[in-house]
């Protein structure tokens, strides 16, 4: 299967802002592909380029060298008319929603319409379109004061969607919702991308938004992208530091440096981490390598979590047994998954990417 068209595309794509102590590479160097019809994740922590990145896409920012090519319109050196043409093709939506608070609800998904000189007719028919796609048809006389943070974001994605884009932006949409309403957007999301088939790019520091919604994901460090792929073989693989804080900070499977001590006080024995897969250590391979090695295994901590159906994560366990036995387990199983060796009570070894995670 060939793959889909590029909607964009970066190439060696760089953004220095001045800074006091020398430039800011807030884009460093980005080369990546974002194909029609999928949904695009860009995960990082505060300050790794998200934001610039994107801003680069809705040619806010020019670029300072390489290229960004938007549903085949070359953005960087385009005079600021032609720019208008390609945002227009571009829907966004915010952290803070953005909302114009004197105008309804019907009035603001309206508004781009106006702006476009859309008749009043078509505008009328069009936001009711619209509300009814993101279920909110009753509150169209609504101010957004009136609304919960959730319907704020439904009004947020159907002004985004008004005058049909193909592309939607979302900008830590969900960040400023709790976890149940972030689930109906993200699924308002999904709809927006199967539905509509409108390519999405979300940014966000949250993997569990990335896991919920996106096909492929980007992690980005110092203006970098560090990681690139799949969103399960990316997560359930990790193969970067900030990309394996990531899947910590949002399974927490792996025990912090001060939970890892407390363990040890309870488990003298070999503590080793194992990874979780559907094609690795299942727990099958787990037992049958413990009964092999005739080694006793105790599960001390761990989480297991899936995407898309496939399970993925890691368990901590003590391993108990002869030194040779536990050592050609360890040997055994490291064929077939990822094993961590954290050493002995008497004899620790560091997790070299645990951290307490704030
Ligand atoms: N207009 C600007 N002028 C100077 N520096 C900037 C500007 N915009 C961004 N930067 C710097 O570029 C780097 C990347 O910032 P950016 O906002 O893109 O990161 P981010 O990943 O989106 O983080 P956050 O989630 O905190 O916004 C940071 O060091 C930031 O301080």
């Amino acid at each position: 299967m060939s793959p889909a068209p590029v909607m964009v595309r970066f190439r060696d794509t760089v953004k220095t802002f001045p800074g006091t102590h020398g430039e800011i590479r807030a884009v460093d160097g980005v080369s990546l592909d974002v194909h029609e019809g999928e949904v695009f994740g860009v995960i990082g922590y505060s300050g790794a380029g998200k934001s610039t990145l994107v801003r680069l896409i809705n040619a806010l920012e020019p670029v300072t060298s390489g290229q960004v090519v938007v549903d085949g319109v070359e953005v960087a050196g385009r005079p600021e008319s032609e720019l208008r043409r390609v945002r227009a093709g571009i829907g966004m939506i915010f952290q803070q929603f953005n909302l114009l608070s004197s105008r309804t609800v019907a009035g603001n998904v309206g508004y781009p319409l106006a702006v476009a000189r859309w008749s009043r007719a078509r505008r009328r028919a069009r936001v009711a379109e619209l509300l009814e796609f993101v279920g909110l048809s009753d509150k169209a006389r609504q101010f957004p004061s009136q609304l919960s943070g959730g319907q704020k974001q439904r009004v947020g994605i159907a002004r985004a969607l008004a005058t049909n884009p193909r592309l939607l932006l979302a900008d830590e949409a969900t960040s400023a919702l709790d976890p149940e309403t972030t689930q109906d957007v993200l699924d308002l999301l999904r709809r927006v991308n199967g539905e509509l088939g409108v390519t999405v790019v979300v940014i966000t520091h949250e993997m569990d938004v990335v896991k919920h919604l996106c096909d492929r994901v980007a992690v980005m460090e110092d203006g970098k992208v560090v990681e690139l792929g799949e969103v399960y073989d990316v997560f359930s693989r990790p193969r970067h530091r900030a990309t394996r804080r990531f899947v910590g900070s949002a399974l927490r499977d792996r025990p912090s440096p001060g939970a890892l001590e407390r363990l040890r006080h309870r488990h003298p024995g070999r503590v080793v981490t194992v990874a979780v897969q559907e094609d690795g250590a299942s727990s099958t391979d787990l037992t049958r390598a413990l009964r092999e090695h005739a080694v006793d295994g105790t599960i001390i901590y761990g989480g297991i979590t899936e995407i898309a159906e496939r399970p993925f994560g890691s368990l901590t366990l003590e391993l108990e047994g002869d030194h040779g036995d536990v050592q050609a387990f360890i040997a055994d199983l490291s064929r077939t998954t990822s094993v961590l060796d954290l050493g002995t009570a008497a004899a620790p070894i560091a997790d070299p990417d645990a951290t307490d995670l704030r």
